[in-house]
């Protein structure tokens, strides 16, 4: 019998906001006090917002902010009694203003062919609705660049929408339509400038974010892990690799996207359970990562290695492969002698040892950490990177080494 290791996942689904933020929720906050001041200013008050991150960070939270905060604004409004639907379009699949009224128009529900509409004509049911069932929408505009940079889409076209209120004066006075764009990077900014200024100079709010460090998105995962899997099937261990891994720092690698690191639990939790596991093991978090990983570990890079660096990464694949966990380097020092005897290799002293440790540290091919032990004191501790799985890399090793010297000449 396999064990259980999910208990819902639609938690891991890409579409899936949680009830409450355990990171960006100082954003969200800010953003839903705006929205609410805003409210209580009375009739005419708009403003647009954006939220947008930094060139080539995906996967960092803008989505997920944007529909956090137009449903949170919803719930909060109904208990003032005012009416909000919050309407969510990517506007890089609608790709002209036709289109993301069509798609206004049927999350709204409003009774109005949309082929053979003219676009104004629809913004005007839009405003007409609302009006009549004294409703407002907040629509989120995702992917909101792509809008900008599209030949398709007019200026005019532009401030028709964003602007309805001027376009179509509102029976009442109050501005019904209001919009939350969200936007790859800081680059919208300068779009909106050259293309519609009126609209950019209008922006009340701009709310940058930044890739996910190792503790956001241990957060992240903690809260994902809770809701959707069993408390047996996963530890704190097994969220911190993850989230260190992907976890950006300005002097570190991780690339900061909380998709990313959401799916390599996922896809740890789907191993785990294929195999009938009752808990999650690093070993399949490095699995799951390494599949995840661009860069795999190079072979080239490994057939380059001399015969003890390949012995000591045998050593280390080996005592990780068996227990898992951070290695003392005199941990790693004893296997690595043990398995350069059966080898028939002498094994090399001290100084060169911690040099090859160096150099394959350099290559990528292991981490290192300094930490405190109770009677050694300060200590050099060992792995592997989270994304070489130890069982695959120990094969791999072993040929490379069967290549060179043949088998074991003794068991080690
Ligand atoms: N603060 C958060 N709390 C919980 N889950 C989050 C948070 N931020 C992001 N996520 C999750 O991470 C995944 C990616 O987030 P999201 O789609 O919002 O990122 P994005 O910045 O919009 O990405 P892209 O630029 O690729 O559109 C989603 O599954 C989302 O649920």
């Amino acid at each position: 019998m396999g064990g259980r290791i999910f208990t819902d996942r639609r938690v891991f689904e890409e579409t899936y906001v949680p009830d409450i933020l355990p990171v960006r929720d100082k954003e969200a906050e800010m953003l839903l006090n705006r929205y609410t001041s805003r409210f209580s200013e009375g009739p005419g008050a708009t403003d647009i917002t954006v939220i947008y991150g930094s060139i080539g960070r995906v996967g960092i939270g803008k989505t997920t902010l944007a529909k956090y905060v137009a449903h949170a604004l919803q719930e909060h409004l109904r208990r003032r009694g005012v009416n909000l639907r919050p309407v969510y379009i990517n506007v890089y699949g609608a790709p002209s203003v036709h289109q993301i009224l069509s798609g206004i128009v049927s999350e709204l529900g409003i009774n109005v062919p949309v082929r053979g509409t003219a676009a104004i004509e629809m913004l005007k049911a839009i405003t007409d609705y609302l009006y009549i069932k004294d409703s407002y929408a907040l629509v989120v505009l995702d992917e909101f660049q792509s809008l900008l940079m599209s030949t398709r889409v007019s200026n005019e076209d532009l401030y028709m929408l964003l602007r309805v209120y001027e376009e179509i004066p509102p029976k009442d006075n109050v501005n019904r339509l209001n919009f939350l764009l969200v936007s790859q990077d800081f680059k919208v900014l300068s779009y909106m400038k050259e293309r519609i200024p009126q609209v950019e100079s209008q922006i009340g709010f701009k709310v940058y974010l930044k890739p996910y460090t190792a503790d956001e998105l241990r957060a992240i995962l903690e809260q994902r892990a809770s809701l959707g899997l069993a408390d047996s099937a996963w530890s704190h261990d097994i969220i911190d690799m993850i989230s260190d891994y992907y976890g950006y720092s300005e002097t570190k690698g991780g690339d900061g996207s909380a998709r990313r690191a959401i799916l390599a639990l996922r896809m740890a939790a789907e191993m785990a359970e294929a195999e009938g596991a009752i808990r999650i093991t690093e070993e399949h978090v490095r699995r799951a990562i390494s599949t995840d990983a661009i860069s795999n570990v190079p072979l080239d890079v490994m057939r380059s290695l001399n015969i003890h660096e390949l012995l000591i990464l045998l050593a280390i694949s080996t005592l990780i492969a068996a227990k898992g966990g951070w290695l003392s380097t005199g941990e790693i020092k004893g296997e690595y002698e043990s398995l350069a005897r059966a080898y028939g290799e002498e094994p090399r002293r001290h100084t060169q040892f911690y040099e090859y440790l160096k150099d394959l540290s350099n290559l990528g091919l292991l981490e290192s950490r300094v930490t405190n032990l109770p009677q050694r004191g300060r200590t050099t501790m060992v792995r592997l990177p989270p994304e070489i799985p130890a069982d695959r890399l120990r094969e791999v090793v072993e040929s490379i080494i069967m290549d060179r010297v043949g088998g074991p000449k003794i068991s080690p």
